[in-house]
Order: structure tokens, then C-alpha cells, then sequence
């Protein structure tokens, strides 16, 4: 059997993780998540490419990523023996700080610096860091950290500093990082293969729009300009996370409710964003409700809409209005037809404009959704974060 890497994806509350091949092919053999970590409605899929070797497993209790690595360990190891052949594991890590921009082999130093990042994404870093130590314990051969803040290490000082004293920079790192990227670095290089172009020569606006949400300004292949910040917390409505709030509402929460400061960032990670507007967190559900005629789902759908418009206007003058493309990736991004329809609406002055023909298209493959007299093309492109970090496994052992 095939020699192959293990990639593990640590979210806030679920393990995505994938094997590959061993080889330049990086060929999917297999793929699952663990969801609902933390909550007694764990749920497993587990989905063979090979042998549509296909489990659910419904209802188990995980309470942490640890118990939810042993699980994915047993269903391996029962689905032909796959954990005996694995050389190595990449892992997802939300936050590198400023030390860590590239890919780098898992060591003492590379973890101390993970947890030094524990303050700067809380509810990401501790996952991934256990998802490291119990991978270490389980499975002996090298260990690859891959970096959401790695794409954004080319932003300008001008878009990364916040207006703060500059003395908290020097003490906290406090500065703007950017997420996501591992989903950006895949899905420009996707997005200049579909254009039969050098990524170098094209800019792109990036909506990567799941249960975390940012976009990323690409100017000649670089992100200049991303929406997420020090933490994963700012920037667009997600599923659960406020987004950009006026950080005048932490005195008032503090005041007028006593809540601690633990307090507001639950209530700004966990309790906010569309949840927080509507009570549901899966678009799905939201636009579901807000066609039915709920009032509150609908400002919900509108506001999150809003945000990304905001900052689409922000980066069309950014990029001087030469924009590439218009790209949308991840959960709502692939599939949300009506979002992407929202996002476009009215803009033919600013050259995009939907051919909802196009849009409606039930397709899963990479595609142009603009329509012809549209300046700047509008692409659904879908991501595959493991796919990447197996790749970026790969080429930091130099397999
Ligand atoms: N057909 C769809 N329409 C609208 N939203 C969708 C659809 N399919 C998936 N989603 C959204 O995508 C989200 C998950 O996206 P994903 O990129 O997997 O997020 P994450 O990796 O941050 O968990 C779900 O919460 C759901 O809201
Ligand atoms: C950084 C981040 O927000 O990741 P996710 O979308 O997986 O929650
Ligand atoms: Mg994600």
C-alpha cells in the first residue's frame, strides 16, 4: 500500500482531516470531520474516494480534539489498515504571530511559539496545538505546522498597524495577521489557472465566506489587504463572530452588563454574528427563515451582506478599480446562489455583473458566473485547505 500524509484541520468546534498520497499527486485516498466538538451531538462522516467506504457515526460525546483524534485514529485503522502507511501529518494552525510565516517542521521551539499565539486566536490555537501534541503521541514520523497567517505576510505596514501606540506593537504583536490562508494561497492558484494566467500578473478580491468569514485584497498575486486582524474576530459576520463592532461596546458591556472581559469574548466569538442576529448559524437555515418571512433572519442575510459590500467597495479603490477577478470560495461562497446574487447586485458601474444563469448553475467545479459585458470577471472557486497543507507538507520535507 501506498505511502501517505495525514492532514488534520483543528477548528474551533470540529477536526476536518484528509490522507493523501505520498507522492507529487497528493491523490485524496480519504476525508472526514468530526463536528459538534464540545457538545454531547458529536457527529463523524467518514468518506473513502477509493472504495465509497462511507460511516456516520451519530451522537458520541467528543469533548476535545484529543478524544476526536483517537476516533479519526480507530476509523483509519479500521479502513484498510490506512493508519500503518502515513509518514506524515500536516497540521492546520490558525496563527503563526510574527515569528512564524512559513510552513515549518513541528519542534520544541515551533510549539512554544504556537502557544505564545494561544492570546492572538483563542478559540483556534489551543485546538490546533492539541491536535499537534495528541498526533505527536499516536503517530511517530514528522509533524508539519502550515500557517492561516503565512499568505498575509506581504500586507503594507500601512494595512497590517492599527492606530494604537506603536509602543503595543513592539510589547504585544498587536497588529493586524489575516486568516485563512491556506483556503487564499489554493484558491488564487486555482483562480489564475481558470484565467490561464501568471498569478504575478493578476488581482483578485477574495470573498472566502464560510462559518469564518474574510476577504483579501491580490494585488500581482500578494495579499495587500485582508479583513480578519490580530484575532479571527474581525472583519465580516460569520457564523457566530460579530466582526468588525466599534470597540467602544467593550466599556459599555463592561459597564452597563458587569460582564468580564472573558465574558465579551465569548459573547463577541460564540454568541454574536448571525446567531447573535437571528439565533441560527448555517445560512442555509437563515435564508430559509428570511424567505419564509421572519424579520430577523432577513436583517440578518442583509447585514452580513452589507459588511462584504463595504469592504468590496474598499478594495475596488485599493486595487485602483483593475481588478482580475471577483472570487467566491468556502461554504457560502460555493453554494449560496442568493448571497452571491446580494453581493453583486447594482454594481455594473464598477464593472461586475452576474449572468444568474450562471450563477444558478448547480456545478462543483471551478467556474466563470459574470455575464459577457462584465469588466471584471466573477469566479466560483472551491477551496480545499487540506489539499493545500498536504502540498505544503510535502515540499517542507521535501517529498
Ligand atoms: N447551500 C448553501 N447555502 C448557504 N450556505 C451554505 C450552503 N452550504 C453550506 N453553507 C454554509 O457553509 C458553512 C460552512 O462552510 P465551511 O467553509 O465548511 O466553514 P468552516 O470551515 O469555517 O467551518 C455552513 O455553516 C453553512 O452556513
Ligand atoms: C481562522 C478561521 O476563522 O477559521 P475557520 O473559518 O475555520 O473558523
Ligand atoms: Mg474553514
Amino acid at each position: 500500500m501506498t505511502k501517505s500524509v495525514l492532514v488534520l484541520n483543528s477548528g474551533s468546534s470540529s477536526l476536518k482531516y484528509a490522507l493523501y498520497n505520498l507522492d507529487k499527486s497528493a491523490k485524496c485516498l480519504l476525508r472526514g470531520v468530526v463536528e459538534g466538538i464540545g457538545t454531547p451531538k458529536s457527529l463523524i462522516f467518514h468518506k473513502n474516494a477509493q472504495d465509497g467506504c462511507n460511516v456516520k457515526l451519530e451522537g458520541i460525546n467528543v469533548s476535545n480534539h484529543r478524544i476526536g483524534l483517537n476516533k479519526v485514529w480507530e476509523l483509519l485503522h479500521v479502513d484498510r489498515g490506512s493508519s500503518s502507511n502515513i509518514c506524515a501529518v500536516g497540521h492546520r494552525v490558525a496563527h503563526g504571530g510574527e515569528a512564524l510565516t512559513k510552513p515549518a517542521l513541528v519542534t520544541d521551539s515551533v510549539k512554544k511559539a504556537i502557544e505564545e499565539a494561544v492570546p492572538l486566536a483563542p478559540l483556534h490555537n489551543p485546538a490546533n496545538l492539541e491536535g499537534i501534541k495528541a498526533a505527536e503521541e499516536l503517530i511517530k514520523c514528522p509533524q508539519v505546522a502550515v500557517f492561516d497567517t503565512s499568505f498575509h505576510s506581504t500586507l503594507p505596514p500601512y494595512a497590517y498597524m492599527y492606530a494604537l501606540p506603536l509602543t503595543l506593537y513592539k510589547e504585544l504583536g498587536l497588529r493586524r495577521y489575516g486568516f485563512h490562508g491556506t483556503s487564499y494561497q489554493f484558491v488564487l492558484d486555482e483562480s489564475a489557472s481558470l484565467l490561464r494566467k501568471s498569478k504575478d500578473s493578476l488581482n483578485f478580491i477574495i470573498c472566502h465566506l464560510g462559518a469564518g468569514a474574510s476577504m483579501a485584497a491580490i494585488r500581482e498575486g500578494k495579499c495587500i489587504d485582508t479583513t480578519m486582524g490580530v484575532t479571527p474576530l474581525e472583519g465580516l459576520v460569520m457564523a457566530t463572530r460579530s466582526g468588525d463592532v466599534d470597540p467602544g461596546v467593550f466599556q459599555i458591556l463592561a459597564s452597563e452588563k458587569g460582564l468580564s472581559t472573558q465574558e465579551i469574548s465569548r459573547l463577541l466569538n460564540k454568541e454574536s454574528g448571525l446567531y447573535g442576529l437571528c439565533g441560527d448559524k448555517d445560512m442555509r437555515v437563515v435564508w430559509d427563515a428570511a424567505k419564509a418571512g421572519s424579520e430577523k433572519h432577513k436583517l440578518a442575510v442583509d447585514i452580513f451582506v452589507h459588511r462584504i459590500r463595504k469592504y468590496l467597495g474598499a478594495y475596488l479603490v485599493h486595487l485602483k478599480g483593475k481588478v482580475d477577478a471577483l472570487v467566491f470560495t468556502a461554504g457560502i461562497g460555493e453554494n449560496s446562489v442568493p448571497i452571491r446574487s446580494m453581493v453583486c447586485q447594482g454594481l455594473d458601474a464598477f464593472g461586475i455583473s452576474l449572468d444568474e444563469k450562471k450563477n444558478n448553475q448547480d456545478a462543483k467545479e471551478k467556474r466563470e458566473i459574470q455575464s459577457a459585458d462584465s469588466k471584471i470577471k466573477v469566479l466560483v472557486v472551491p477551496t480545499d485547505e487540506e489539499l493545500c497543507i498536504a502540498q505544503q507538507t510535502l515540499q517542507v520535507l521535501r517529498i
